[in-house]
């Protein structure tokens, strides 16, 4: 952490979160830009979420389960209502969301910037609600054109390791890649790999770790967002973990510090982790209006 700022220390034991300049939570050792916001919300917070979670229904996939709100995006990556997202995915997270700045001397209110301020709504307006229990994932992919380019991940109930790999097309031009999907309007690709640094040495690509405690927040965007994958392994235990291993390892709780290093590395998965994935996704219709002529906003 850095001292750039005063009184800006995140706790909530007392059940408060205090959000301190973006800079705080920078993952120095990843590609611009990532953030790193652990206890991002209290356990009441969490818990509270999670009950609304679990009262409503959920898309099954072959192996893991999601919820879109307000509204699946079509194929063509539109959101299609009349819906905003409910009160309960809004507040508190949004507000917090739109609270961080980039400005580090909190000078002048009137030039503070955010991760949303020039999204075309300025604000996320889709949630994706995704559960993995232990032994699940989600390959490597990125997140495509249908939303702005910044990604906030809130992590909820268990641990997860999430896995970022350079896009290898960036460097080459044998690459290729498809739309898909249903869950979330994600490109696959594939390519040879870079020149340069991307591989470690030993014939293996570089991937990037970074560990999600429950309650915590993992904002990416920029390069991160344009110029790499991101996926999780379908594991039961996450394995090779370390100060060195790990990106945001400066950032995590010395709870979590101490059970990687007491299991050597490995931490299981004992329960199901959901995440919640909030996005600007670019073009939204009021599917009330749809044949009335109005546009996209
Ligand atoms: O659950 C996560 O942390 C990642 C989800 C994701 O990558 C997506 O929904 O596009
Ligand atoms: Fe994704």
């Amino acid at each position: 952490m850095s001292d750039l700022t005063p009184n800006t220390s995140l706790s909530n034991e007392g059940e408060q979160v205090t959000l301190g300049p973006l800079e705080e939570y920078r993952i120095e050792s990843l590609p611009a830009n990532a953030y790193y916001i652990p206890n991002f919300l209290t356990p009441t917070e969490s818990s509270t979420l999670l009950s609304h979670i679990s009262s409503h229904p959920w898309t099954t996939l072959t192996h893991r389960r999601l919820q879109p709100h307000p509204a699946p995006l079509t194929a063509s990556g539109h959101l299609l209502t009349s819906k905003s997202l409910p009160q309960w995915l809004d507040t508190p997270i949004v507000d917090r969301l739109l609270q961080l700045t980039f400005d580090l001397t909190r000078a002048n209110s009137e030039n503070k910037k955010g991760i949303f301020t020039i999204s075309p709504h300025a604000r996320p307006n889709h949630v994706l609600i995704n559960e993995y229990p232990p032994g699940t994932g989600i390959s490597p992919h990125e997140d495509g054109g249908a939303y702005f380019p910044v990604v906030c991940t809130v992590s909820l109930a268990a641990h997860i390791v999430l896995e970022v790999t350079p896009k290898r097309d960036i460097y080459s031009s044998s690459s290729s890649s498809s739309s898909s999907s249903s869950s979330s309007t994600s490109t696959t690709t594939t390519a040879t790999l870079p020149p340069g640094n991307e591989e470690n040495g030993n014939g293996e690509e570089t991937v990037y770790k970074i560990y999600q405690e429950p309650r915590s927040l993992l904002i990416t965007m920029d390069e991160m967002y344009t110029s790499h994958l991101h996926g999780i392994s379908a594991v039961s235990a996450d394995e090779g973990l370390s100060s060195t291993t790990v990106a945001n390892w400066n950032l995590l709780d010395d709870d979590t510090k101490k059970t990687i290093e007491e299991g050597n590395g490995t931490v299981k998965r004992e329960t199901v982790r959901i995440s919640l994935t909030y996005r600007d996704v670019l073009k939204v219709k009021d599917a009330g209006r749809l044949f009335g002529g109005r546009g996209f906003k």
